[in-house]
């Protein structure tokens, strides 16, 4: 019998691990291909994606079940078949019959025995069962444990646990990083804004007064984000690049620099808000700010809208759902508004990226901007110009890990004194690149000390004449961004991506 999407799954498991290939860019293009839709699309896409995230875990499963290594094709079956036994709520003669169907069609008789016999041993067990046989005990090996049981490389828990500092909230975290994220909409000011993403059947996101959410669909369908005027982006991207138009400046603001600008999404905001600024967008998550107040104030409500910077405002999870209109859950910043200041408009982005092909998608995507390909620790442009620099850095990405299956398993701890030398380096010539007095952002896509606080406070060693401004004061609207001065957004605590925003201001001092 012909299983397609079983079919489809195991094909992206073998691309995966044979060449490399992105599971998000491959299923889509085997689902067309094979012209799958609708449900078999939606499990092909379960299957491999699920299977992918979770085989930190099944790997352990199937080491107990086995008394030899697995040709690698094979492993790939009994890893499908595993996460439909132990994950998903197919029925066990279902999920070891058509595995074993799926693997005497593409492999072989023998094969197919063995994955019978296999898969028959781990059917016997629920996950929950399995997990405290296979994964090391929690107080002998915290790492270890939570390795296994939340299926991510022991080094991401360690980078995770040392910038998290909260063993207890550790596990929240890794679970959050296994869902599939939420696709969020960006509304470029000056050019689309929330209600048209709302006619569009998106929802209003939870901080960002350019956010929005879409529950179901392809975003590309939607006239905004074909023309560019909308993009898909997180919602921490949106706000990093936010809080740093947000800094109040004395003297001139007519230059911008976005140093790492590819593919594009922070150029993309940055553009249009250095072209139209963000006053609209100010006024109205300062309108919601007061209603919140105010319909707190009348609940008699302590947290929440107005001082609840605790987990405890956001029912702790993503998953939860957004039960609101715009204004729900927002409001637990840990400030006013004072020290934000709509950035009128009238400037100018130039955005460059090292690679070219990088450097021409910021071309399309932004409007006004000046995009170059250029190397920033050998910029072409001149030192001390700009007003306000975004350096974006090349990162391990391990705080967007959700976003790929298989991310997770590609990264290497080998690769941050690498990537941490280039942030260096980097830093460097954003800060030459600042005129005195101007202001700029550091912003990475992990939480990895090494690549965050590490970096940053080596440079205000190096540069006397930087000044650390308190990040979360420019983002009044989202609590819980971690002790200060910088900002840690977490996918647990805001559903966002697990990013790092530094704020540093040049002043004159040598
Ligand atoms: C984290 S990504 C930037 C993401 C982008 N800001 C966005 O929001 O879409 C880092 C970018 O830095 C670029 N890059 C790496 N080394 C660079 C260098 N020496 N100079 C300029 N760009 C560099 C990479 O090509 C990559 O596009």
């Amino acid at each position: 019998m012909r299983d397609d999407a079983r079919n489809a799954a195991y094909d992206v498991l073998r691309a995966v691990d044979e060449r490399d290939a992105y599971a998000n860019l491959l299923m889509p293009r085997l689902l067309r291909e094979r012209g799958l839709g609708g449900r078999d699309a939606a499990l092909a896409t379960e299957l491999a994606y699920g299977t992918l995230r979770g085989l930190g875990s099944y790997d352990k499963i199937i080491a107990a079940c086995v008394d030899r290594d697995p040709d690698p094709e094979v492993l790939d079956a009994l890893r499908l078949g595993a996460h439909q036994l132990l994950r998903m709520r197919v029925p066990p003669h279902a999920a070891v019959g058509t595995t074993v169907d799926l693997v005497r069609l593409r492999i072989g008789q023998g094969a197919a025995k063995f994955v019978n016999a296999v898969l028959r041993k781990i059917a016997a067990r629920t996950i929950d069962e399995w997990l405290p046989i296979v994964a090391p005990a929690k107080e002998a090996d915290l790492l270890g444990h939570l390795a296994v049981t939340h299926s991510h490389p022991r080094w991401v828990v360690a980078a995770f646990r040392d910038a998290l500092g909260d063993d207890a909230r550790l596990p929240e975290l890794l679970e959050a990083d296994n869902a599939r994220p939420a696709v969020t909409l960006v509304a470029r000011p000056g050019r689309s804004d929330v209600a048209e993403l709302e006619e569009s059947g998106a929802e209003p996101g939870r901080y960002s007064p350019y956010a929005a959410y879409l529950p179901e669909g392809d975003p590309g369908r939607i006239p905004a984000v074909a023309a560019y005027r909308a993009a898909v982006q997180d919602e921490a991207s949106q706000l990093v690049a936010l809080a740093l138009a947000r800094v109040p400046l004395e003297g001139p603001d007519r230059l911008w620099l976005d140093m790492c600008a590819g593919p594009g999404g922070k150029a993309g905001l940055l553009d249009a808000i250095a072209a139209y600024g963000d006053e609209a967008g100010l006024e109205r998550e300062k309108r919601e700010h007061e209603e919140n107040g105010r319909r707190a104030a009348s609940d008699g409500a302590s947290d929440g809208a107005s001082d609840g910077a605790s987990d405890g405002g956001f029912d702790g999870g993503f998953d939860g759902g957004f039960d609101g209109g715009p204004g729900s859950g927002r409001g637990g910043g840990s400030g006013g508004f004072e020290a934000v200041q709509a950035f009128p408009g009238g400037a100018h982005l130039v955005a460059a990226d090292a690679q070219h092909h990088r450097a021409r998608l910021v071309w399309e995507t932004t409007r006004e901007a000046a995009v170059i390909t250029a190397d920033g620790t050998e910029p072409p442009w001149r030192q001390g110009v700009f007003d306000r620099v975004m350096l974006d850095a090349p990162c391990t990405g391990l705080g967007a890990l959700r976003r790929r299956p298989e991310a997770r398993w590609r990264r290497d701890a080998r690769s941050v004194p690498e990537l941490t030398k280039l942030q260096r380096a980097l830093l460097d010539s954003a800060v030459a690149a600042l005129r005195p007095g101007g202001v700029l952002a550091y912003v990475t896509c992990s939480p990895h000390l090494a690549e965050t606080q590490v970096v940053v406070s080596d440079a205000l060693k190096r540069h006397p004449e930087l000044e650390q401004l308190d990040a979360r004061a420019y983002l009044p609207e989202v609590g819980d961004l971690g002790q200060g001065p910088h900002a840690q957004f977490w996918p647990h605590r805001h559903g966002t991506d697990a990013m790092f925003l530094a704020l540093l201001r040049k002043t004159s001092k040598r």
